[in-house]
């Protein structure tokens, strides 16, 4: 399948900023989606190597630990079931057992990504990938790499501070400045944070700002996001496990809240916790150890917890799905993002910010905002708020032609309201139709992604792909 990346020809910016991480391994063999991969993952990553076959990449790690490793499951023609990488999963584990593993994986294709993880992986991207989503991935899973082997070597706590290639935290609303004092006042503290909002407000970025301003900063910080972790994952992936724990746990594995000792773990959707493992979530924190998966013993812990959630304090309240007192554990200080709608003076600041990121990533001139245009763009609502800014700012600098951007080069849903949700449409044509329903399913939910994409049948990330092609 080739990857939407290459709508938007090449991408010649490259960042000033020494990238975080040293090399990242590709390996697929369609050249296409190497290529975009490698296009995607370069700011991260000194040195970003593609392989088309696994015998290369088997070749390589005999002498060298790679960061992070992207690996595609299938290799021979029409092969889809993963069995080979899955082998070859298995045969890097045990050259690298710390290695960090992100497997490329169809759309829809779960069970092999399960099977993946419970074998080792750190974790999965399903195709076709929005790149935002694959550094984060693929970030998160180098970082997780490195504070495992911290973790079980005791080195490295006077790790240097990683160079941040980060987006800084903008806007200067009344809102996002009590945000701000928010942030300065609890970073250096203990103190758990729950941080609440609609989803692209910007609850990660102000988890990261929370642990860049903290003492822990020496660590990278540990995230987990819920929502995207299979069920069958949960308590391997926050507790960690033994060997043999169960089928498939070929090794011993360092959990998240172990690898964010002396960190901070950000538990990024924290609503989709299941129920019975919300208990155990809140001792690990009360007792400051953790038991993993088939141990008897368990392991000291020095955690600071950042959770973020895009459900509604009432929702949270509901005791059928969110244990009080593990909530009351979370939310120390509380800090609720307000969607865009509601701090528009934000926008004119965070178009000027991405539109001249995009123009120098692009190669493109850094073109004039008119009046009219900027108005268009501030009355706007922005259900998917600051993302769908930053999507639609891309989109702009990649469509604009002239030295002006034109209303034309921002494609935004139109402000129509939802038909009801039994009224027929006017069109049979399937794109309108797709579009339609994702966006009676986004108001159905007050722009809760996540609940729209159940009510839809799709995962949150497939969610996502769709509005950004819809230009939602
Ligand atoms: N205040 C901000 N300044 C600059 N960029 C922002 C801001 N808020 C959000 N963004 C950008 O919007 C995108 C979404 O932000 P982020 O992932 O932090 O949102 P989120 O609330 O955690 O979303 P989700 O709930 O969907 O995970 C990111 O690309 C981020 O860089």
């Amino acid at each position: 399948m080739s990857c939407p990346l290459f709508n938007i020809g090449q991408w010649r910016y490259k960042s000033s900023v020494k990238p975080p991480f040293s090399l990242a391994v590709i390996v697929d063999d369609d050249p296409d989606i190497t290529l975009a991969a490698k296009l995607a993952l370069r700011d991260l990553f000194e040195k970003v190597e593609t392989f088309g076959s696994p015998a290369e990449l088997l070749t390589l790690l005999k002498d060298t630990s790679p960061d992070a490793i992207l690996l595609d499951l299938n290799f021979q023609r029409g092969a889809t079931d993963g069995r080979e990488g899955l082998g070859l999963l298995g045969q890097i584990m045990e050259l690298d057992p710390d290695a960090a593993v992100v497997i490329i994986t169809a759309h829809g294709a779960v069970s092999i990504a399960v099977e993946a993880i419970k074998a080792g992986a750190s974790d999965f991207v399903a195709k076709p990938w929005s790149n935002e989503r694959l550094a984060a991935t693929v970030r998160s899973a180098a970082a997780l790499r490195h504070s495992r082997i911290d973790a079980r070597t005791e080195r490295g706590r006077a790790t240097e501070l990683l160079p941040s290639t980060e987006t800084p935290l903008l806007g200067h609303s009344p809102a996002m400045e009590r945000v701000r004092v928010l942030i300065e006042r609890a970073a250096p503290t203990d103190a758990n944070v729950l941080i609440l909002g609609e989803n692209g407000t910007g609850k990660e970025i102000v988890a990261r700002e929370i642990h860049r301003l903290s003492r822990r900063n020496a660590q990278p910080m540990i995230s987990i996001d819920l929502g995207a972790t299979s069920e069958s994952l949960f308590e391997s992936e926050l507790f960690g496990h033994v060997k043999g724990a169960f089928t498939g746990a070929a090794g011993e594995r360092i959990g998240r809240l172990k690898a964010a000792d002396h960190s901070t773990l950000f538990l990024d959707e924290i609503g989709n916790l299941p129920l019975h493992l919300q208990p155990k979530l809140l001792t690990a924190l009360e007792q400051r150890e953790v038991v993993p998966v088939g141990a008897n013993r368990p392991t000291p812990i020095d955690v600071r917890v950042v959770a973020a959630t895009n459900a509604s304090p009432e929702q949270l309240a509901d005791e059928k799905k969110f244990r009080q007192d593990l909530l009351f554990r979370l939310n120390t200080i509380e800090i609720e993002l307000p969607p865009l709608r509601d701090r528009r003076e934000d926008i004119p600041d965070l178009l000027d910010h991405y539109l001249s990121l995009y123009a120098r990533k692009y190669d493109k001139p850094q073109r004039k905002l008119p009046p009219g245009v900027l108005q268009m763009l501030i009355e706007h609502d922005w259900p998917g708020n600051v993302r769908a800014l930053r999507h639609a700012s891309e989109r702009a600098v990649i469509m604009a032609e002239g030295d002006e951007y034109r209303a034309e080069d921002f494609p935004l849903p139109t402000r129509h309201r939802a038909a009801p949700l039994s009224a027929e449409s006017d069109t049979l044509n399937l794109d309108q139709l797709e579009k339609q329903m994702i966006e009676r399913a986004l108001r159905m939910h007050h722009f809760n992604v996540s609940l729209a994409a159940s009510e839809l049948g799709l995962s949150r990330g497939a969610l996502y792909r769709r509005m950004e092609k819809h230009g939602l």
